[in-house]
């Protein structure tokens, strides 16, 4: 049977993990909802579970993983906040099927990231992580060989979406050459040009940068391959995910001297929380500029994300709006008056709104406002009744086959 939920605002039980910003926490307070538990770091599944088990709403960064394990384990969980832009590490499939509903900040972040790009395109065109490297172990290495100007250069970006595009006018504005790939056609800016293959990308570029989302056909997109495509001397840039490079073909390509070097912020396994250990092949390398996957960790980023999705929470949580959701179909509802608003969010299968319509003429219960939207997956249906029904409304609705989540907004 779907839960039924519906509750006073202090008993609706938020879990925020890694630490997402205290401008969220605020958000949620002048919302109303202070029963908040709050942890700075992410958590292995089991304890997950513990923790998840009486939450309404979770809010996570990328490490934690919400696996259909997890998920199948929440039977509280109204909807999950990603307090970042990738969603890859929730089991979006499972979320959907359980009528959870997911939202993230697609933008707020991106800015930060593009601005780090560009500052490692300069460092590493100059080779200053190692310099850097020996400076601190007592050695001097002044030497133009293998330094670089940017100017006039070949940035080539994989991925020309939110942050691809920013790094694009930024590139061009300390003159440098633009080509992107991108698997759909996008509008180039400024003076950036799109190639049809990455090969193309990869044999043209001086700098290549990587900008994709985790996906099934972006996981290991860079191997020992494309590498060994990309000219000799050429830097590599991934602040997308760990997934998306082959780390031990990387390795080798900088200790081959293949590659000039390699600025990495994102790796295919990271640790928890500040006090795990970080293990990867590229350690000791000392023209890898290693960052502790931090592209979007800026205080601007955090404060804007941490408004941005605590908010979509909040209105969710307040009047069934879904506006920006990754896997619901949106619906941007109006105030509910002083009627009961139910939210029915079932499988989109043929024969459920009609059930839905029958209890309300079997039971002369009079409709004041529906909305309804549906995507491939769901259904979201949104009736505003008079007070005095919602219950027995409730009660029918919940029982019909096919309902995921049913609850109601007094
Ligand atoms: N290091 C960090 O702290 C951060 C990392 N990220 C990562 O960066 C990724 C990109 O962010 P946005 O630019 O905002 O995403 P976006 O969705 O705006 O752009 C992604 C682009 O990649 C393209 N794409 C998808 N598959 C491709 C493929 N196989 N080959 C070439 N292009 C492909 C898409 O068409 C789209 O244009 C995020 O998904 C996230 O994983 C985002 C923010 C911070
Ligand atoms: O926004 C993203 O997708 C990021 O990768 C940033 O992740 P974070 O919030 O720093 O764990």
């Amino acid at each position: 049977m779907a839960p039924q939920i519906s509750l006073q605002k202090d008993k609706i039980r938020i879990l925020l993990l890694e630490g997402v910003h205290q401008s969220a926490i605020d958000l949620l307070a002048s919302r109303g909802y202070t029963n908040v538990e709050y942890l700075k770091t992410s958590l292995p599944e089991e304890q997950l579970i513990e923790k998840i088990a009486d939450a309404h709403f979770v809010g996570i960064r990328s490490r934690t993983q919400l696996t259909r394990k997890v998920l199948e384990n929440a039977p509280k969980l109204i909807a999950i906040g990603c307090f970042c832009i990738g969603t890859n590490q929730v089991d979006l499939k499972a979320a959907t099927e359980l009528g959870i509903a997911v939202f993230n900040a697609p933008y707020s972040n991106t800015r930060s990231v593009a601005e780090l790009i560009i500052a490692e395109t300069i460092l590493m065109l100059r080779g200053i992580p190692e310099k850097n490297a020996l400076c601190h172990r007592g050695g001097w290495l002044k030497s133009a060989s293998g330094s670089y100007e940017a100017r006039g250069k070949t940035l080539g970006i994989i991925g020309y979406g939110a942050i691809g595009s920013q790094l694009s006018v930024m590139a061009e504005a300390i003159g440098m050459r633009v080509i992107f790939f991108d698997v759909v056609t996008k509008l180039p800016l400024g003076n950036a040009s799109q190639v049809h293959s990455m090969d193309e990308l990869l044999a043209q570029s001086d700098v290549v940068s990587l900008h994709v989302p985790e996906l099934p056909s972006t996981k290991m997109m860079i191997g020992g391959e494309q590498l060994e495509k990309m000219k000799p001397g050429a830097i590599l840039l991934n602040a997308s995910r760990g997934t998306v490079v082959d780390i031990d073909a990387l390795a080798a390509a900088l200790k081959s001297g293949h590659l000039a070097g390699a600025a990495i912020d994102v790796f295919p396994v990271e640790p928890r929380g500040n006090d795990d250990e970080f293990v990867s092949p590229l350690r000791g390398i000392d023209n890898a500029l290693l960052t502790p996957h931090i592209g979007g960790s800026t205080m601007e980023a955090q404060e804007n994300i941490g408004v941005e999705v605590a908010e979509k929470l909040a209105t969710y949580s307040d009047n069934g709006t879904t506006t920006s959701s990754v896997n619901f179909p949106e619906v941007a509802l109006p105030g509910q008056g002083g009627a009961h608003r139910l939210l029915h969010i079932h499988k989109n299968v043929p024969g459920i709104l009609s059930a839905i319509n029958q209890v309300f003429s079997e039971n002369a219960i009079n409709i004041s406002a529906q909305f309804l939207q549906t995507n491939e997956t769901l259904g979201y249906v949104v009736i505003d009744v008079d007070a005095e029904y919602s219950d027995l409304a409730l009660e029918k609705l919940k029982n019909i086959p096919g309902t995921l989540r049913c609850r109601v907004l007094f």
